[in-house]
């Protein structure tokens, strides 16, 4: 089963007003990850699709989805799709990819129907896409790693850039997940901007019963999401994107958007945070 929903683009004047429940209800995307479901969230920021499908042993065909009002979904699009679960498969074109947990599949664009199997837990990404690129599995081994951060501030962690310039050409999306050194609950601290691309979180291997508090808004104008595991949060392009966990957790990271040099980033000093 397919489900869609359509977020719009919400502007940072109009975001100071919202309170707690309309802020989750623009930016926060829970409820993903269900069983026998292809969830998608169509955000009007920069056209990204973020989403899942948990085929549980079924086959989920994923191919026309209305928000895009293509035939199928990747007819002037491309895809990233993550496996947070245990391994699963993807069909595309013919061709079986096997999925294992932490393993990246990039699809590139006008491929037709997309098929999930297996034990899977698959996180979606799509952008709108001008040509093809081709269709590949990246695993963690071919992906870039950046250590960042020190153990004394609570942000030691590796960013694993799996849709990058140098290890998978895309047209414009980017995409991969941070990992923490154990210790350590600061995402993205000190913060950053790029207005030229908006920016999706979705948080994962979060105990149940534990939060992490992730900071979005401008730099002076800052609020806080609570977000259980297996939550997404959407940034828009004028927003910072920072959390703080009460114990660790994987985070994956996509942008869409101009330019997708990933250290294209305006770093934000601690003394404008408000
Ligand atoms: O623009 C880049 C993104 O915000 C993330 O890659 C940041 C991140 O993973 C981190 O600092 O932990
Ligand atoms: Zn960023």
């Amino acid at each position: 089963m397919l489900k869609t929903q359509v977020r719009h683009a919400i502007d940072p004047v109009s975001a100071k007003s919202l309170d707690t429940d309309q802020l989750r209800k623009h930016f926060h995307v829970g409820g993903l990850f269900q069983d026998n479901e292809i969830n998608l969230v169509y955000s009007h920021y920069d056209r990204l699709i973020l989403g899942s499908a948990v085929p549980n042993g079924k086959t989920l065909t994923l191919d026309a989805c209305a928000p895009t009002g293509t035939p199928s979904i990747l007819d002037r699009r491309e895809m990233g799709i993550l496996n947070i679960g245990a391994t699963g498969n993807v069909r595309v074109a013919d061709t079986d990819y096997t999925i294992n947990n932490g393993e990246v599949l990039y699809i590139g664009m006008g491929a037709g129907a997309i098929e999930f199997s297996g034990d899977g837990r698959f996180y979606i990404l799509s952008a709108p896409a001008h040509q093809t690129y081709p269709t590949r599995m990246i695993k963690p081994a071919d992906a870039r790693r950046v250590e960042m951060g020190a153990r004394e501030t609570a942000n030691e962690r590796v960013i694993i850039q799996f849709l990058h310039p140098d290890v998978c050409q895309t047209c414009q999306l980017s995409m991969g997940y941070t990992q923490f050194v154990q210790g350590s609950v600061w995402n993205t601290m000190p913060a950053h901007l790029h207005d030229r691309r908006m920016e999706a979180y979705l948080y994962f291997e979060l105990p149940d019963d534990q939060r992490v508090f992730h900071f979005m808004g401008e730099p002076s104008q800052t609020r806080h999401i609570v977000m259980a595991n297996e939550e997404a949060v959407i940034s828009p392009p004028w927003s910072i994107h920072s959390g703080a966990g009460t114990a660790a957790y994987t985070f994956c990271w996509a942008m869409a958007g101009d330019n997708a040099d990933f250290t294209d980033m305006d770093m934000v000093a601690m003394e404008e945070l408000k």
